[in-house]
């Protein structure tokens, strides 16, 4: 298990900065050595932090040709509809730069738009083992799990991750890729979502959190005193937290400021 760093930034500008040479070079090292790099995205705020990315010297030097995107969860409806995370994603981020349009896969399409969450769960999970079984997606070693190179995660004020929702069943899961809620208390409440093995498989972790209203839990989550889903995020390699000095207000101790 990875030990969790914490680095605290002044502002959400730094952040974006950061997060951008921190994606960057994971970029070029996955690409160096697989020719691959696999990056899963979630929803929320965490879209609007990666503008760095799109502006020089990441917009060209990145090689966006071999990046393959996956969502660690996605909301239950259409791929134009205004809760969509694939949306938010494509609108801010994918459609401005070159990744191919068949190494982004996001929810069934068919099934996202009747609201079948748990059929577009399997889908989705299907979709997963067939990449595996192209080697796009590697296998975290004898476990036959997924191991994706970068997640980049956000955390609600409740403390969820992905879609696994404090005091919901879905953070228990231990053998499916991807399971589903239908009652999630942050709306929309159809929504598929990665389980926590699959997310804690990934080689490098990044959760990033910017104001007060998480500081409750982010503090709860990186000293294990509540139990919130988010403390339970680990990696293979590495699992960072990107905060602003907001979100880490609440952190005891706390010195580095970058
Ligand atoms: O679909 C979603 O709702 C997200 O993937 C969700 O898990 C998000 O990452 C957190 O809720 C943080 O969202 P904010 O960054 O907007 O607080």
């Amino acid at each position: 298990m990875a030990p969790a760093k914490k680095i605290v930034f002044k502002t959400k500008h730094e952040l974006a900065v950061e997060l951008a040479k921190y994606t960057a070079n994971l970029s070029s090292k996955f690409c160096k050595e697989r020719g691959i790099f696999t990056v899963v995205l979630s929803g929320g705020d965490l879209i609007s932090w990666l503008w760095k990315l799109l502006e020089p010297p990441y917009a060209d030097s990145i090689e966006w040709s071999k990046w393959h995107i996956f969502w660690v969860d996605e909301r239950v409806c259409g791929w134009d509809d205004a809760d969509s995370n694939y949306k938010l994603a494509y609108d801010g981020f994918l459609s401005k730069v070159p990744v191919p349009a068949e190494n982004i896969y996001a929810i069934d399409k068919g099934l996202g738009a009747e609201g079948n969450a748990e059929l577009a769960a399997e889908r989705y999970e299907e979709c997963l083992k067939e990449k595996v079984n192209k080697n796009i997606i590697r296998t975290y070693k004898s476990s036959g799990f997924p191991q994706f190179d970068l997640q980049l995660l956000g955390m609600g004020p409740d403390g969820h991750m992905a879609s696994l929702f404090p005091g919901h069943d879905q953070i228990n899961e231990k053998v499916k890729w991807v399971t589903f809620i239908t009652d999630s208390p942050k709306p929309p409440p159809k929504r598929i979502t990665f389980t926590l093995p699959v997310i804690n498989c990934a080689s490098y972790n990044v959760m990033a959190v910017c104001d007060k209203e998480q500081a409750d839990s982010v503090a709860a989550a990186l000293t294990h005193t509540k139990d919130v889903p988010a403390g339970r995020l680990t990696a293979d390699v590495e699992v960072v937290w990107f905060l602003d000095q907001a979100a880490a207000s609440k952190l005891k101790g706390w010195c580095s400021i970058l």
